[in-house]
């Protein structure tokens, strides 16, 4: 096979480096390595190894436990917000698709709220193994994210980052497709958060778009691999950043993803949604409007943008645009 038939690959970043602290040689490099990646491609491969070989196990064997359950104990996981509880077994969404959400993940709270309302008589092993679970990988993002900051010059914001946020935990169950059945998992889209943090059993499926519309499959380096996704609210916050500080090739790529379904294995999958808290106003810190710099989007409060996206006229944005916070808070 010559280089032109080579797959093409995410490019693979290591966080399991001894003393990836800031200020050191080995954190300078990996942001480096950070910023190229998502200003190449909106998401890399990271080697993660501070979550246990045996945690994903243990984790992903909880998973089929909780999608054996009945249908209606699965439903009662439920939010107002679109896409944050169950999902599945609806006309309108993939057959083959189901997915659980925790809401205010790496909280006790929150993992609390999720194991009472599928077991009354709690769950402790899940709920322990899941807070745990989900912390380990939120640190990883804070990492990244602390990363984005220091390398756009504005890591005296990342605190405040920090605290506008709140993580959803999404949990994915995708059965084989039966014959002459729609192999879509999830159609394409692009994540909604500021970024996303990807697991996988050892069934691949997901593909994430390239700038020139190439398709990359993902298939992890090492079992300890997870992707990292930059979603639409950090293009917003790059965006806002990049046009006050003319940062020269600033941007960021948002890429657009699915999953699709093939081979005779049910996949299982998890992803740590970063995401800014609900009734938190996203908006471009005042210090960086002038009138040379204008407001680049109108403030605007993420729970409410993502019900807009499932209302009919989100819907019809949605199909003109796959950046819809142009279409919602562009200037
Ligand atoms: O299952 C996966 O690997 C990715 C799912 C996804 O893209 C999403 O839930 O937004
Ligand atoms: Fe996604």
């Amino acid at each position: 096979m010559g280089p032109l038939s080579s797959p093409l690959r995410l490019p693979v970043i290591d966080f399991s480096k001894e003393n990836l602290r800031p200020g050191t040689s080995s954190w300078a490099s990996t942001c480096k390595e950070v910023i190229q990646a998502l200003e190449e491609y909106g998401c890399f491969e990271a080697v993660y190894d501070k979550v246990p070989l045996e945690l994903h196990k243990t984790f992903f064997n909880l998973l089929e436990e909780l999608y054996d359950l009945p249908l209606e104990i699965k439903r009662k996981n439920v939010s107002d917000i679109p896409y944050h509880g169950y999902v599945g077994n609806q006309p309108f969404t993939p057959s083959v698709y189901q997915g659980m959400g925790i809401n205010n993940a790496a909280t006790l709270e929150g993992t609390q709220d999720f194991t009472n309302a599928i077991w009354p008589n709690g769950n402790d092993d899940f709920c322990k193994t899941a807070l745990h679970y989900s912390k380990l990988i939120a640190e990883l993002e804070q990492m990244v994210m602390k990363m984005v900051f220091e390398s756009y010059g504005v890591v005296q914001s990342h605190e405040d980052h920090q605290e506008s946020i709140t993580y959803l935990f999404r949990m994915m169950k995708y059965r084989v497709p039966e014959k002459d059945e729609d192999d879509v998992g999830v159609p394409i889209h692009t994540d909604k958060c500021f970024i996303a943090a990807l697991h996988q059993n050892e069934v691949s499926g997901l593909e994430l778009r390239t700038k020139d519309g190439q398709w990359i499959v993902f298939e992890p380096s090492s079992p300890s691999s997870f992707v990292v996704n930059a979603g639409d609210a950090l293009m917003l916050h790059a965006d806002a950043i990049d046009f006050s500080q003319a940062w020269a090739n600033g941007r960021l790529h948002i890429p657009c993803h699915r999953v699709m379904m093939s081979g005779k294995e049910t996949r299982y999958s998890i992803g740590l949604f970063a995401s800014p808290k609900a009734g938190y106003l996203v908006k471009t810190p005042e210090k960086y409007v002038d009138e040379e710099h204008p407001l680049p989007y109108k403030p605007f409060d993420y729970v409410e943008f993502l019900k807009f996206r499932q209302s009919q006229a989100g819907y019809e944005t949605a199909l003109k645009s796959y950046h819809p916070f142009n279409a919602y808070c562009g200037v």
